[in-house]
């Protein structure tokens, strides 16, 4: 509505915008939220001039921690988890309805699989879901010995291969023991390859175009980081930083490709998303939200032209909360004229 085709009614769109959003954030005038107010508004202006990037609440269902977005093109569904849930839920964009099924316990992520249904990494296993049936069966147990310890985030590789890490359970946002997690890929075959350990926490996950790279982020070490990927056998080497954070853009989480092998980066605490090139290791682009625990990103939408962005509300307290009433949510950014990557599905 806001976002019309000549300049002149752009202009007094955009104004409405940031007086929308500025309504909805910010409603408190402390001097740090001015500040705050000041980086919204020349974002603003700075994401217009990328071309009309428009920001809006579609999954108006509120989650605890949303992550683990996934586009599924044959139905025009986003798959995704609210891992405190603990449930998998799927927004279908031309009913608008959610469908959700509930999990046993933490649920950290969910994934199309080639036979049907899906699989996930939920508790300590790695478990397939029939979603029509509503039932789970283990497929394999990680972190054997460990007590406390969880998935978090996964994604397919482009062979089918499902990739997902662990990390202790939080006592709240980003408290939690350290070193307790790994990150492991489960095969076709069902056989379970572990590439690390010594983990904090482990999140956001995606593989270049040419499937040569491989990104990681382990949220704690304020980064994110590559590795050279070898398709035929899925393993890793040679981890290296690509990007680190800047103090203002919070703590890095879920990540995604672009079809120009660019990575959209979600920033909890952070209240956006950053387009950075692993080539220079320089930030591109920045996409501000009207909430700042953003969780995860991925493409979806007709020829995955749209970026879908989880939120999480778990650690607000009541003012936190009733400055952004839409945290939790589910955003779709459009206008960023670029592309995604069609997700893979597990092939076992
Ligand atoms: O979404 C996740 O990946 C974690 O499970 C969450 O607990 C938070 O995002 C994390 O605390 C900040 O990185
Ligand atoms: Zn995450």
């Amino acid at each position: 509505m806001f976002w019309l085709v000549s300049n002149g009614a752009r202009l007094t769109a955009s104004a409405s915008r940031v007086q929308a959003l500025n309504e909805l954030v910010w409603r408190s005038h402390t001097n740090k939220q001015v500040g705050r107010q000041r980086d919204i508004l020349s974002s603003t202006g700075q994401q217009e001039a990328m071309g009309s990037v428009k920001v809006e609440c579609v999954v108006k269902e509120q989650n605890e921690i949303g992550e683990g977005p996934v586009w599924e093109e044959k139905d025009a569904t986003l798959l995704y988890v609210d891992i405190y849930g603990p449930k998998i839920s799927r927004w279908n964009l031309l009913t608008n309805q959610i469908e959700s099924m509930h999990t046993e316990t933490y649920v950290g992520c969910v994934v199309p699989r080639k036979s049907g249904g899906y699989v996930m990494g939920e508790g300590t296993r790695f478990a397939a879901v029939d979603w029509e049936k509503r039932t789970i069966t283990t497929i394999a147990n990680v972190d054997t010995g460990k007590s406390n310890t969880r998935f978090n985030d996964g994604k397919v590789d482009p062979a089918g291969r499902f990739f997902a890490g662990t990390m202790a359970v939080e006592v709240r946002p980003t408290e939690l023991e350290r070193k307790q997690g790994s990150l492991y890929s489960l095969h076709p075959d069902h056989s379970v390859l572990t590439h690390f350990d010594q983990v904090d926490l482990s999140n956001g996950l995606d593989w270049s175009p040419d499937h040569r790279f491989f990104y990681y982020v382990d949220s704690l070490m304020y980064m994110v980081e590559a590795f050279d990927y070898d398709i035929h056998t899925g393993q890793l080497a040679n981890r290296r930083p690509v990007y680190r954070l800047e103090k203002d853009e919070g703590i890095p989480d879920g990540l995604c490709i672009d079809a120009e092998g660019k990575i959209w980066l979600a920033c909890y605490n952070g209240g956006r998303v950053l387009r950075i090139d692993p080539q220079t290791g320089t930030r591109l682009q920045t996409v501000k939200l009207p909430v700042e625990k953003i969780t995860s990103c991925c493409f979806g939408g007709k020829d995955y032209t749209d970026l879908y962005v989880t939120s999480a509300y778990k650690g607000m307290d009541e003012e936190s909360l009733s400055k952004q009433p839409q945290a939790g949510c589910i955003f779709r950014v459009t206008g960023l004229g670029v592309k995604g990557i069609p997700p893979y599905s597990f092939s076992g």
